[in-house]
């Protein structure tokens, strides 16, 4: 594996693959690499001739008070982790390799942007999608992956994708779990002991809503309101967002019936945001969501 910081190294080790015809896939991250991350990076190889894996902490989809300069960082051990999966390229600029001069350019897709998980952290979409376009205009990838626990972005990105027919099929992957179910997520680090054991409320609050489901509630801001007050019964935890939603669009849903809805939950522990969703439903819509890891 190879490992670049300016675009123009990784363009010019990519440009001979396209004029042979292989195809390019890429696997955006912000580092700190978790088995989540490997998923990707192995649907990645078995779908692509050519693996471009990218290690960027994007200061645009930071707001001020957020983590930016603690985000958890060690590109040495990245690095073993995507060469051992055969990772062709990792591309990890820095700050000024990727904007050498302040951002006029925005790329946003307002709407879906402000809501969820937007609603808490104002401008955070926005810079998701511009460094998501950045990316694809460096590494012009035939295919993406992301990760559906990030499930608000990876929508976001499919419809940015579509509106400016951005020439990627954006691929989405099941999240991957530790084993009481909680997400793997960069930001588990951050969790004191007490705050990680509390943590496993969160899948357990998405079992509950689909055993509320199953027993028949149909009425979505019910079952949103019996969610919550699942979760506040774990002290550490702070829902953010409880959010019942159509799966394609993210358009609000009152009615739990027919078609699948999405559950969206977006809990803090202390200073810590975690993400997790499901789809609720008709069995035989849902993805293969609930991945365990030993
Ligand atoms: N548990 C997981 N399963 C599958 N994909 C994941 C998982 N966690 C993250 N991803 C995906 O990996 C990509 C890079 O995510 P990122 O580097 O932000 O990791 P993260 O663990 O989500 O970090 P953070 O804790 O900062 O949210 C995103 O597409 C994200 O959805
Ligand atoms: C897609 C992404 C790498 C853009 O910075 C980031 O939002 C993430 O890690 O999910
Ligand atoms: N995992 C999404 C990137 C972020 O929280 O900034």
């Amino acid at each position: 594996m190879q490992t670049f910081t300016t675009i123009a190294e990784l363009r010019a080790a990519l440009a001979p693959h396209r004029l042979d015809g292989r195809t390019i896939g890429l696997v955006p991250t912000m580092g700190y690499l978790h088995v989540g991350h490997m998923e990707l990076v192995r649907r990645a190889r078995a779908d692509n001739d050519i693996v471009v894996a990218t290690i960027f902490v994007n200061p645009l989809q930071f707001g001020a008070n957020e983590d930016l300069s603690r985000y958890p960082r060690d590109l040495a051990r990245d690095q073993a982790m995507l060469e051992a999966e055969g990772v062709h390229y990792l591309f990890a600029p820095g700050v000024k390799d990727m904007y050498p001069q302040p951002m006029e350019t925005v790329v946003d897709v307002p709407k879906l942007g402000a809501e969820l998980e937007g609603s808490v952290r104002p401008g955070h979409f926005a810079g998701v999608a511009t460094v998501v376009t950045k990316l694809f205009n460096i590494a012009g990838p035939d295919r993406a992956y992301f990760g559906e626990k990030d499930f608000q972005q990876l929508t976001i990105i499919r419809r940015m994708v579509a509106d400016l027919a951005q020439p990627v099929e954006v691929i989405g992957v099941p999240t991957v779990r530790e084993a009481d179910g909680l997400a793997c997520s960069s930001r588990n680090v951050y969790l004191s002991p007490q705050e990680r054991a509390a943590a496993a409320i969160v899948p357990r609050a998405l079992d509950e809503a689909e055993r509320l489901v199953a027993a028949g509630e149909t009425d979505a801001r019910k079952l949103e309101a019996a969610v919550r007050a699942f979760i506040q019964g774990e002290a550490l935890a702070e829902p953010e967002v409880v959010a019942v939603r159509d799966p394609q669009t993210l358009a609000d849903v009152t009615t739990i019936g027919e078609k699948p809805v999405l559950l969206l939950l977006f809990v803090r522990f202390g200073s810590t945001k975690l993400l997790d969703n499901r789809v609720l439903g008709p069995k035989n819509a849902m993805p293969e969501h609930a991945k365990k890891v030993a």
